[in-house]
């Protein structure tokens, strides 16, 4: 069984542009991820689709509410089958907490639990908007130290603080990094970017990818052309 570092962004419209795309590569090329433009137009069944088909899902919702809603919500992404289930971080502690008793039952079974620190759209003017006066980075540290005590698995972040969470958190802590475009690829609104190559050198788990593949003439061809520029996993 291989284990691909890209997770595609299945950010579609159309269901059927989505699994014409899906239907055109293979699970050991890729994972995939469903957000909340896909999730909204249609639902736990093309999720579910998904799983059927043999992917590893990425349900990219990113929780954010009381602790009960979100650990509700958790058990029902892991009812789903998904790979792995994100919730913000700055829900604080008791919110991850709940979040990852809720998929005990689950066993071995259970979704991968992570935690979004800061947005990969946001740069520190973003950050300081909000009333945060720290650097991205700064705030990435502190917020995968609240999901790393509450037992998370892991944390969304840019591939730019992967070296330094990786040093504090160790190798085991999984790293998700949005903000991905290979050379020459247009940034959108993506701030903190880097190409896949360079994110698996700094110690980047899974890389979530998704206009460079989506939006190319040919996607699955994109696809092929980021995975032939990794080493083999
Ligand atoms: O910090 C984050 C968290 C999630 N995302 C999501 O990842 C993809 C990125 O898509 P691209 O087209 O490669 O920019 C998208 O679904 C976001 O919702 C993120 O970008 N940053």
């Amino acid at each position: 069984m291989k284990d691909p570092k890209v997770v595609v962004a299945l950010d579609f419209d159309s269901e059927h542009k989505a699994l014409s795309f899906v239907d055109s590569v293979d699970p050991d090329s890729c994972r995939l991820k469903v957000g909340k433009e896909m999730f909204t137009y249609f639902g736990p069944a093309l999720v579910k689709q998904l799983v059927t088909r043999g992917f590893d899902v990425f349900l990219d919702l990113k929780f954010h509410d009381i602790p009960s809603t979100v650990a509700k919500a958790c058990y029902a992404a892991a009812e789903l089958g998904v790979w792995m289930v994100n919730v913000h971080a700055s829900g604080g502690t008791k919110m991850m907490q709940t979040s990852r008793n809720a998929l005990h039952e689950f066993g071995e079974q259970r979704p991968l639990l992570i935690g979004v620190t800061v947005l990969t759209s946001m740069s520190e003017a973003d950050l300081a908007e909000t009333g945060i006066r720290v650097t991205p980075a700064q705030q990435v540290s502190h917020l995968a130290g609240l999901a790393n005590s509450a037992g998370l698995d892991g944390v969304v972040c840019s591939a730019h603080e992967a070296q330094s969470l990786k040093q504090q958190f160790g190798s085991g802590f999984k790293l998700v990094t949005p903000g991905i475009r290979p050379e020459g690829a247009a940034l959108g609104d993506q701030q903190r970017v880097m190409t896949p190559e360079q994110a698996l050198k700094v110690g980047v788990d899974y890389m979530v990818i998704g206009r460079p593949v989506t939006q190319a003439e040919d996607p699955a061809l994109a696809l092929a052309q980021i995975n032939q520029s990794l080493p083999a996993s």
